[in-house]
């Protein structure tokens, strides 16, 4: 299983750098949330440690620089979920499940009976033991972001990269989500790095958050001490107030603003009309 070190990694897109110098880590068996405004550069960073972008600076996984290790290798190692990912047309969900298994297979690449049962259990685990038949395309959004959560867990990585897990997905599933990756990484010590938009779900179940803006970190620690008022203010341009759930865990909450009852011209004319409308003098 997996401890991850970024180094100073810096990453983006043809000439445009859009994560700069991100220095973190995530011992073995933690959660740490990846948090920040639309367009911060969170999914970058993750597809970053994916090998899916180019980036300077390190990223080391069990004290290895990921860059020195090969395609299969890496992919035994790294889980990713994308957050829009774009699924193969014609497959079946049990199909798209067992590419999971790739990394595994041996040189004749044949799925063998362990494998099946890997993919069967990944099914059971996200509810999908009824659609396991099912093409790819007639899934819902929710059922989808579940297959494809599904594959990544079929690939047994030490380290799971998940962007916006819960995309999708009714309050339900998106806890019975968390909770099973939340189990992994307690019995099987799977790390895991996830960004999350949902703050209260973040702080539920990360244990170290990190806010980015505009491609750094600007903010690091547990979630309590990420999760302010001010900092939100001042990096999402959000009011909230933040709660303490029974579990002492923060809960964000938007502050709606405040709406000032403005005089209502239309409403005003039609009173003036009624009969009852008439002010004794
Ligand atoms: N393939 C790409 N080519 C060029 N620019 C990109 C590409 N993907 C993302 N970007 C840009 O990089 C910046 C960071 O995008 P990224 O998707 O990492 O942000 P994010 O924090 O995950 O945002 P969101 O919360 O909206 O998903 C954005 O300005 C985005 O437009």
């Amino acid at each position: 299983m997996s401890t991850l070190e970024l180094r100073e990694v810096s990453a983006g897109y043809r000439d445009r750098t859009v994560v700069s110098g991100v220095t973190v880590t995530a011992g073995r068996g933690s959660w740490l949330a990846i948090i920040g405004p639309n367009g911060a550069g969170k999914s970058t960073l993750l597809k970053a440690v994916a090998g899916l972008v180019q980036c300077t600076g390190e990223v080391v996984l069990d004290g290895r620089p990921a860059a020195g290790l090969g395609h299969r290798e890496r992919a035994r190692a790294v889980g990713y979920a994308p957050q829009s990912p774009e699924l193969p047309e014609g497959l079946t969900v049990t199909d798209y499940v067992l590419l999971g298994r790739t990394p595994h297979l041996g040189p004749l690449a044949r799925e063998s009976g362990r494998d099946l049962r890997i993919v069967r259990d990944a099914l059971a685990r996200l509810d999908l033991d009824g659609l396991a038949g099912r093409s790819l395309r007639t899934l819902s959004g929710g059922e989808r972001q579940r297959a494809v959560l599904a594959r990544v867990l079929a690939q047994q990585a030490g380290l799971l990269l998940l962007d916006e897990p819960t995309t999708g997905l009714d309050i339900g599933h998106a806890q019975a989500l968390l909770d099973l990756v939340d189990r992994l990484r307690r019995d099987e010590g799977v790390t895991v790095v996830s960004t999350l938009h949902d703050l209260t779900l973040a702080a539920q179940y990360a244990d170290q958050v990190v806010l980015v803006d505009q491609g750094r970190v600007v903010a690091a620690g547990v979630p309590g001490r990420v999760l302010t008022p001010e900092l939100l203010a001042t990096h999402y341009d959000a009011r909230v107030s933040v709660l303490t759930a029974p579990d002492g865990s923060p809960v964000v909450a938007p502050v709606r603003r405040e709406v000032v009852a403005e005089a209502d011209p239309v409403s005003e004319a039609t009173a003036a009309l009624r009969p009852d409308s008439t002010v004794d003098q």
